[in-house]
């Protein structure tokens, strides 16, 4: 089997013109088979409030009433999304910007409102790579915004980290995947505050360890727990590390073991 590097990037990264080119630099230069996947929170956030439109998140999830909807969309499918396509360009890669609906990539299922009313928000359903794979043999460079879609001719909000994983579990039945989730600190660390206090190697039961005792919180849970999900699923190697992470071959920042 082929090899496959599927790199997400999130918010801090993204919002950062100077260490989202660092990055985009480093995605470029590695070798074989590769796809992007993109956050960009942030921006959403920025401009929901330029448009005085409030955001509220619970749990590291964005609550997607109708208004927001069109502004992610707008933001992620848009300016995010083609900001890095025309970067990847310019830099001799020959990247195509998809979200979930293109090409029936990710099909979701609007999130039941149990306690929480996430509104417009979509848990994975299905993931078709077929046409994804076509791309990936003509030597394009997917770059997958945080977007599905229902099937019924709507756009839902999914959590970047997830659609990463979705895509690597369903990519692993066809090649090699190695997952990197790319964010601003060195990798997990064991005090939040002291970024030397990495953990090189974080097996299941540690994270649910560290979990308990508040070290590891926010969004590297959610972010953990799709890892493990794609290590469950036959994705080789998952790691967690920043753009200095990237250029050393996979072998920087947190490795998950189960
Ligand atoms: N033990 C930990 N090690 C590293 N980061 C942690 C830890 N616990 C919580 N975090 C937080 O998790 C955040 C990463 O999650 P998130 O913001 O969702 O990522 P992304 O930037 O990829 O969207 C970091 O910014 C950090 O503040
Ligand atoms: C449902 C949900 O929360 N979706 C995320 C999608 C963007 C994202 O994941 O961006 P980062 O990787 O930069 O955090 C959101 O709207 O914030």
């Amino acid at each position: 089997m082929q090899q496959l590097s599927i790199i997400k990037v999130g918010g801090k990264v993204v919002e950062t013109p100077e260490s989202l080119q660092q990055l985009l630099n480093d995605f470029v230069a590695l070798p074989g088979l590769k796809v992007l996947v993109h956050g960009g929170g942030r921006s959403a956030t920025k401009v929901a409030e330029q448009l005085g439109i409030e955001t509220k998140m619970v749990e590291g999830r964005r609550i997607t009433d109708m208004e927001t909807l069109k502004v992610v969309t707008m933001v992620y499918a848009g300016l995010v999304n083609k900001n890095i396509v025309a970067s990847l360009q310019a830099k001799g890669a020959n990247a195509i910007g998809l979200t979930g609906a293109d090409l029936n990539l990710i099909k979701a299922i609007k999130r039941p409102v149990k306690n929480i009313d996430y509104g417009y928000v979509g848990d994975v359903e299905s993931v078709q790579v077929e046409e994804l794979m076509e791309l990936l043999n003509k030597k394009v460079v997917p770059v997958i915004a945080p977007l599905t879609h229902d099937g019924l001719g709507n756009m839902l909000n999914t959590n970047a980290d997830t659609m990463a994983s979705a895509l690597a579990g369903a990519l692993a039945k066809h090649y090699r995947v190695n997952l990197v989730y790319c964010f601003e600190k060195r990798g997990v660390l064991s005090n939040p505050n002291d970024d030397d206090a990495l953990i090189d190697k974080l097996s299941h039961p540690l994270f649910k360890q560290y979990q308990q005792s508040g070290v590891i919180a926010e969004g590297m849970i959610p972010k953990l727990d799709n890892g493990f999900n794609a290590l469950n699923k036959g994705v080789e190697k998952v790691i967690i590390t920043n753009t200095e992470g990237l250029k050393q071959g996979f072998n920087a920042g947190t490795v998950l073991v189960l």
